[in-house]
């Protein structure tokens, strides 16, 4: 078994075509992503323990024997159905304006978020201009048996990814990505990846990232991230007003 090559040490020096991004703008980039705050009340962490269950419920609903016993499904259906329109009931976030922490990656994302449980969710660490992330895919995420469907691959690397781009000192949305699945991505056990910013121009960052498990690399991407055009303008207009 092969082992993780470390990355270069880039923590003091910019790589070349990589801008220097001063550390609190930085910082306040990846506020959004990195580290995951606390819950910040009781209902919060009640949202977090529902997700967590459903996520439960949802591969043990995966992993439900069709040969067992009918009646049996066909009745925890209907105690799922009703408690789908019990959760439902509930006050929604339909009903009011999303506070801060409601918007939060770490709250809502279908890869990292911890009330949402489509996602498994992955955990993520800034480690200088590196992304780290890892996450444990279970039965639900199964493509090829036993391992996860490429298209869970790519969007676990969109998120890491995504999150790394803020290396480049602005935001933009995914342009195109590209995944080189080189072996199968486990199921049930702890994946890991590092992604990093390798060159900037203008409104375009491009990023690098691996996926490994048990140390062995199983998959490479690239990526390129754009600022909208319509975000760098209004980008401007602000740096315009604080000049
Ligand atoms: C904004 C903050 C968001 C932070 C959250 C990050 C979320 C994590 C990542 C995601 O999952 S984002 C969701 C998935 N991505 C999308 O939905 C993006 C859909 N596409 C778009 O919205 C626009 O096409 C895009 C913002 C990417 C670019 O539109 P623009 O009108 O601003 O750019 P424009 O078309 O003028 O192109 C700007 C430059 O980028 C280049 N470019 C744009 N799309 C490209 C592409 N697909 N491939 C290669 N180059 C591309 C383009 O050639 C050009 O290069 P040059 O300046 O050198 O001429």
């Amino acid at each position: 078994m092969s082992t993780i090559e470390p990355l270069p040490d880039k923590s003091s020096e910019a790589s070349p075509g990589v801008p220097e991004v001063p550390a609190d703008v930085l910082a306040e980039l990846r506020s959004t992503w990195t580290p995951r705050p606390a819950p910040d009340g009781p209902g919060r962490a009640a949202r977090h323990r529902l997700a967590e269950a459903a996520r439960r419920l949802v591969e043990a609903v995966k992993l439900a024997d069709a040969e067992g016993d009918a009646d049996a499904l066909q009745s925890v259906a209907d105690d799922v159905s009703d408690l789908a329109a019990r959760i439902a009931a509930l006050p929604s976030l339909r009903d009011r304006e999303p506070n801060l922490a409601d918007l939060q990656l770490h709250e809502r994302s279908p890869l990292v978020g911890a009330a949402n449980p489509l996602a498994p969710p992955m955990e993520l660490e800034a480690d200088g201009p590196v992304i780290r992330a890892h996450a444990v895919f279970n039965a639900a995420y199964e493509g090829p048996l036993g391992r996860v469907h490429g298209g869970y691959v790519a969007a676990a690397f969109d998120e890491v990814m995504g999150v790394a781009q803020s290396g480049s000192g602005r935001l933009g949305m995914t342009a195109y990505l590209t995944v080189r699945m080189k072996r199968s991505t486990p199921l049930h056990e702890r994946v890991d990846y590092e992604a990093e910013v390798t060159r900037v121009e203008g409104r375009k960052a491009w990023v690098t990232a691996r996926s490994y498990a048990g140390g062995v690399l199983v998959a490479d991407a690239e990526g390129l991230f754009v600022r909208p055009r319509a975000l760098v303008l209004q980008d401007e207009a602000r740096a315009a007003g604080e000049a």
